[in-house]
């Protein structure tokens, strides 16, 4: 099987691909692969850290509202469309494979257009706008979120999950406590803001660094790679507490949620798939500067269903924080509810169902 896959700008949209890599990989050795990204996305970071051939093209997000920058991004559409079609005629792939994010627009546009079998996959209930364009185009959309089939043409759409769950399920669950400095024997707590970082979640725990670092649990903190030297610099005026740990970011992070006991995070469609996954319960800050506050969308799927709780960023503070900390991780039958509620959303089968869907489409 040769299959052309594209998906970038953040890890949301960049994980999903790299693991449907690896799960027909583990089903056909020998598939090949073509990466289509850009070279400023983190996608030209991550792919080229795995075994994958990875190509570019170059292309520009579209503005909501009408701007002359707008009319670029729609020359470099089409001139991305161009770029597409050449790498797709060399590589001449049984099927091309969009995970969102702008980069894919123009590559499954172009499949579209010469007639290879394409899918997109949508990670959130609320689809973002490349997604919506091309599900005019494309011959399935995958979603992850039952709330998501609404925005697409009916017929199109298959419920296959995020096939980053199948691989946060099946991880094996090695000690990376202890490789980052951190006690394997206590409980943990993970703090992260998505794939770049998130600023108000950093400065809320900052807030109250010096009473968490005397709690006895503790805490793995990744502060996104931006962020990091100005956390740092925090940290070492508070006396950098023995329980808390820092990190610019996190590889293989399936590995890592295996790991912890609760998870202090956005709502990222990708993150959510992976903890519904493996049960872990969290505690989620929606991003409120995304498209259609979907990430509350995606946050309510879980708190809904007693699977997370929600705090909004206007609502959030230091004591806050730590305080429904406290409630979850101190609480044992709560823990273990949330961990039941939560194991009852995961798709862990979504790697296997997104390959049925490739294979009937390409038969
Ligand atoms: C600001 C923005 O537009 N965010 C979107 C983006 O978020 P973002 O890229 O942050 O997406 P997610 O939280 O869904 O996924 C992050 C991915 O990066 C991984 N990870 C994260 C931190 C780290 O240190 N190491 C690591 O490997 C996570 O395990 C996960 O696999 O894509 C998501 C999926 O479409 C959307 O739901 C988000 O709304």
């Amino acid at each position: 099987m040769k299959v052309i896959v594209s998906g970038g700008g953040t890890g949301g949209h960049i994980y999903p691909a790299l693991a449907l890599i690896k799960e027909i990989k583990k089903r056909e050795p020998n598939a090949e692969f073509l990466y289509i990204g850009t070279e400023k996305g983190l996608e030209s970071t991550l792919v080229k850290r795995e075994d994958i051939p990875f190509k570019t093209i170059d292309i520009t997000g579209f503005k909501r509202k009408f701007s002359l920058e707008n009319v670029k991004t729609i020359i470099r559409f089409f001139k991305g469309v161009s770029r597409s079609k050449k790498l797709i005629r060399e590589f001449e792939p049984d099927i091309v494979i969009g995970t969102g994010g702008y980069v894919c627009g123009p590559v499954v546009y172009a499949a579209s257009k010469l007639n290879v079998a394409t899918i997109v996959h949508e990670q959130n209930s609320v689809p973002g706008l490349t997604n919506k364009f091309l599900s005019k185009y494309v011959n399935k959309v995958a979603i992850s979120f039952k709330e998501a089939e609404s925005f697409f043409p009916k017929e199109k759409v298959v419920h296959t999950g995020n096939p980053r769950a199948t691989e946060a399920s099946l991880v094996e669950g090695r000690d990376r406590l202890t490789d980052l400095g951190l006690n394997k024997d206590k409980k943990t707590v993970l703090i992260v803001g998505g794939s770049r970082g998130a600023r108000p979640i950093n400065d809320a725990f900052l807030e109250v660094l010096e009473v968490a670092g005397k709690r006895d649990y503790q805490f793995l903190y990744v502060t996104g790679e931006v962020h990091y030297d100005t956390v740092m610099a925090k940290v070492q005026e508070h006396g950098n507490p023995p329980n808390i740990k820092i990190a610019p970011f996190i590889h293989n992070m399936p590995e890592v949620l295996k790991n912890v006991h609760l998870i202090v995070a956005r709502a990222g469609a990708t993150t959510l798939a992976e903890v519904t996954a493996i049960g872990l319960p969290s505690i989620l800050i929606p991003s409120p500067y995304v498209t259609n506050n979907h990430q509350e969308k995606n946050a309510r799927a879980l708190s809904d269903n007693g699977a997370a709780v929600i705090k909004l960023e206007k609502e959030l503070s230091g004591p806050i924080l730590l305080k429904e900390i406290d409630a979850i991780l101190l609480n044992e039958k709560k823990w273990e509810q949330m961990h039941k509620d939560t194991l009852k959303l995961g798709m862990p089968e979504s790697g296997k169902l997104l390959y049925e869907l490739i294979k009937q489409l390409i038969k």
